[in-house]
């Protein structure tokens, strides 16, 4: 399936210079959608992982179906503020900006082996954010999976230390 096809790309959105890729235009295809869940589901089966960690929001659009399929739990990443009780937070930056990410500190156990799910890999900032925010609690990353990864702007080379696996690629 031409997935590239799906995803409408808005130039200089939210900034100037950037090329946003929108999944918005792919999921509102179900046939497009279903196609992106089952190839994510071939990828995560092998990583024997008991959770998928989801970035908040669009992470939790591509991850919640994972999980149900794969029979793992779900670990919300979420922007600063949203989550009650003891929380672990890490700043960072990524392709548009700088933010913080927070977890639930009883969401991970020692010896969970979690898969991170996003939409898009652009710098790796968000992603590379969860994965800290996964092993400061005694989790493993099973993987990292995304639909969308834009090729130049580093974003494997910051994940070198995970198996990295998106589906589409973009140069930027
Ligand atoms: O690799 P990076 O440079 O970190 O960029 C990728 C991240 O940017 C987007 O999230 P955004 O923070 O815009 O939030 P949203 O999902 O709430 O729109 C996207 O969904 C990824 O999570
Ligand atoms: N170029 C881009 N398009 C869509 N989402 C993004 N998140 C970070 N960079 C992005």
């Amino acid at each position: 399936m031409d997935l590239k096809d799906k995803i409408q790309v808005y130039e200089d959105f939210p900034k100037d210079g950037i090329s946003f890729k929108d999944i918005n235009s792919l999921i509102l295809n179900p046939r497009a959608f279903q196609y992106v869940i089952d190839e994510m589901t071939k990828v995560a089966k092998a990583l024997d992982a008991n959770l998928v960690a989801i970035p908040e929001a669009r992470g939790y659009i591509f991850g919640t179906p994972l999980a149900y399929l794969i029979g793992a739990g779900l670990v919300p990443v979420r922007k600063p503020g949203k989550l009650p009780g003891e929380v672990s937070s890490v700043a960072y930056d990524l392709e548009y900006g700088s933010n913080i990410v927070e977890i639930q500190k009883n969401a991970i156990k020692p010896g969970d082996r979690a898969i991170v799910v996003d939409d898009l890999l652009a710098t790796g900032g968000t992603l590379m954010a969860t994965t800290r925010l996964i092993e400061k609690l005694g989790g493993e990353i099973a993987g990292i999976i995304t639909l969308i990864e834009l090729t130049e702007l580093g974003g494997r080379d910051l994940l070198k230390d995970y198996f990295v696996h998106s589906i589409v690629t973009y140069p930027y």
